[in-house]
């Protein structure tokens, strides 16, 4: 093995940078090259393919986003395009491939490894929504900066007797949901996974204000419904002057925490060594802080399994 090959895909997250200078870094330690593609799947199947340099990746291990930028890209999911992406690689003499990307690039990276092209998946999202992995790189820096605006958001609702519904990404996952709400102090937290009642909510602020809690904060998934309809049905059950806010796609940018960025470059260089090994068809994780490897099909046999005590640890604790 001479080259490899790196691209990030589906939604950016914090820490992208500092895997793929982890896994370039890794490779050119090693006597290797590292290419970068560009746009995900999209540059692949378009041969939008640079070498990468060490200096290239000065600099960028504290940086959001994505130096190789991102995209989605539902045609990869035709064969003609699967073939054509390996043909690029072929073109570029490139040997084998690592994807950083959500649980959509893994579909991807499967269908490459299916053709006998040899792919290694690090997880890259800021939904924390893959199997086999305890955290997703960006998930750290998402909730941290989920909490940094929940804070700001409690300062107003605490000066004027509010109610604040806040909606947070994780698309199908409660665990951002969860690590915000729980670090803000939520009165409630309301996930996909876990069955909910609007009254008994409504009752919990109705109890905590009774008893001398002058606001309340409501975190709510996206993937349970938007934070509009969530108020306008709260709303039925009693007047709590309640706001909607939605944090949206600020919660996807930013500076990674040093925790996703000792992740992403941890899970980077695991990947390489895992290439050397001859290994390939893999899907990093990290799981009771030991970087392991699963076959990428066997995360589509299985779901992410949240943290749901943080959850009822939430109801124990949050109430005046
Ligand atoms: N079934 C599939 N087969 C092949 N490629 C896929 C498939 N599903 C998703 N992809 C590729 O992975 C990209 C990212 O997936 P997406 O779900 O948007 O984000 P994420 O990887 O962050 O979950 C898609 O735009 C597409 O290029
Ligand atoms: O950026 P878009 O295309 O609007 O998509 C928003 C979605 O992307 C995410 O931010 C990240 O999801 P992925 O990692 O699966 O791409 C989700 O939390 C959210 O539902
Ligand atoms: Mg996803």
């Amino acid at each position: 093995m001479k080259r490899i090959g790196i691209l990030t895909s589906g939604g950016d997250a914090p820490g992208m940078n500092a895997a793929v200078r982890a896994v370039a870094r890794k490779a050119m330690a090693e006597g290797l090259e590292a290419y970068g593609i560009n746009y995900g799947f999209a540059g692949l199947v378009a041969g939008d393919i640079h070498k990468i340099e060490a200096a290239d990746l000065d600099g960028v291990v504290n940086q959001g986003g994505t130096l190789l930028y991102s995209a989605r890209y539902p045609e990869f999911a035709h064969e003609e395009g699967q073939l054509k992406g390996i043909e690029q690689l072929k073109r570029f003499g490139i040997d084998a491939l690592v994807v950083i990307g959500g649980d959509g690039s893994y579909h991807g990276a499967l269908r490459l490894t299916e053709h006998g092209y040899n792919t290694i998946g690090l997880p890259g999202t800021i939904d924390n929504d893959i199997p086999y992995t305890d955290f997703t790189i960006g998930f750290d820096t998402a909730v941290n900066t989920d909490v940094e605006a929940l804070d700001r958001i409690y300062d107003t609702a605490h000066s004027h007797d509010r109610t604040f519904v806040v909606e947070v990404m994780g698309r199908g996952a409660g665990d951002v949901a969860m690590w915000a709400g729980l670090s803000v102090g939520a009165d409630a937290i309301v996930i996909p996974e876990l069955d909910w009642d609007m009254e008994t909510i409504a009752n919990k602020i109705k109890h905590n204000r009774a008893n001398g809690h002058r606001c309340n904060i409501v975190v709510l998934a996206e993937g349970v419904m938007g934070a509009d309809e969530f108020v306008e049905k709260l709303s039925q059950y009693g007047d709590f002057d309640a706001r909607a806010n939605t944090i949206g796609h600020m919660q996807r940018g930013g500076r990674p925490t040093a925790k996703d960025r000792v992740l992403a470059s941890k899970m980077g260089a695991y990947a390489v060594e895992l290439l050397l090994d001859g290994k390939g068809g893999l899907a990093v994780g990290i799981q009771d802080n030991q970087l392991v490897n699963h076959d990428i099909l066997d995360l589509f046999n299985s779901k992410h399994k949240a943290e749901l005590s943080l959850s009822k640890l939430n109801e124990d604790i949050s109430f005046n």
